[in-house]
């Protein structure tokens, strides 16, 4: 499993045929997951920072209201930052449930104007990891917004990994200002010669990634459902950031559910839910 400072606030959820993930209160941010009989599938940077305003180098973070820069507030919103509390935990015949709540409070209105709630359901059965973002407009004006499951998975190594189902997808190309392409073959092999930052338009609801061998290949099958963008994002061998070690840009590639290029309207009193599942084949 991820290794976890000894005091931040956690949840750990166990299926009973032993499937198993840790969630920190700090970000409703899923850090580890762990399928039955299987090996940890999200990668956390062993320099990440934790605790109060900062923002975890891996695992999940949940993206809201906005993505990146693109809004006037802070970077990825104000979601990531912030300590969420939990409102269900329950074990079935063969899952085990969470659900973690962030209402609006006095600081995020100074961030954001807004009255809300976000509802983060994290659900493991032995092989597969389902994610469900929720977001309730609490106030009595609409909103717009932005969202993600910035997802970090782990990989042996990136220049074995391939991504898998984004084939004929527009995507806008963030290393090179912007500028529109189209995926067009079936398979984008990461290459981590550089950095890529893609944001995919319209991705069909089945993605794959698959790490070839050896040893032999890991994939997983990931399903947006809800989410209409893609986020394909490694940041390269000159990454410079201050909390990933020099090679750990090898370690991981951030495929994330996401809902950037078309902003959700909320009206008041209304209802928005995403989900992204991972399953281990
Ligand atoms: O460093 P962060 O604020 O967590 O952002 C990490 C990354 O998030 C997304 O994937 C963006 O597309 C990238 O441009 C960004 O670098």
């Amino acid at each position: 499993m991820n290794a976890l400072p000894p005091n931040e606030a956690l949840v750990h959820l166990q299926s009973p045929d032993g499937s198993r993930a840790t969630v920190l209160l700090h970000g409703g941010h899923l850090v580890s997951w762990i399928p039955a009989g299987g090996q940890e599938q999200l990668y956390l940077s062993p320099q990440s920072r934790f605790g109060a305003g900062a923002s975890v180098r891996g695992g999940v973070p949940v993206i809201f209201p906005q993505f990146a820069e693109q809004g006037p507030g802070p970077r990825h919103g104000l979601a990531r930052n912030r300590p969420w509390q939990v409102v269900q935990q329950d074990r079935g015949r063969d899952d085990a449930l969470l659900v973690l709540r962030l209402q609006d409070d006095e600081a995020t209105r100074a961030a954001w104007p807004h009255a809300f709630a976000l509802e983060l359901t994290v659900r493991l059965t032995a092989q597969q990891l389902d994610l469900e973002l929720a977001v309730d407009n609490l106030g009595d004006q609409p909103f717009d917004f932005q969202a993600a499951l910035h997802s970090y998975w782990r990989v042996d190594a990136l220049t074995h990994t391939v991504v898998q189902g984004l084939q004929g997808c527009r995507y806008q190309d963030q290393v090179a200002g912007g500028a529109e392409g189209v995926q067009h073959s079936s398979r984008l092999e990461l290459l981590g010669q550089g950095p890529i930052d893609r944001i995919v338009h319209e991705v069909p609801g089945g993605l794959g990634l698959t790490e070839m061998g050896p040893p032999p290949a890991r994939r997983l099958a990931l399903a947006f459902e809800g989410f209409e963008d893609a986020v394909v994002w490694n940041p390269g061998p000159q990454h410079g950031l201050s909390d990933l070690p020099a090679d750990g840009w090898q370690h991981f590639v951030c495929l994330e559910a996401a809902q950037i290029q078309r902003r959700i309207h909320l009206p008041a009193g209304e209802s928005w839910v995403a989900r992204q599942s991972a399953r281990c084949v």
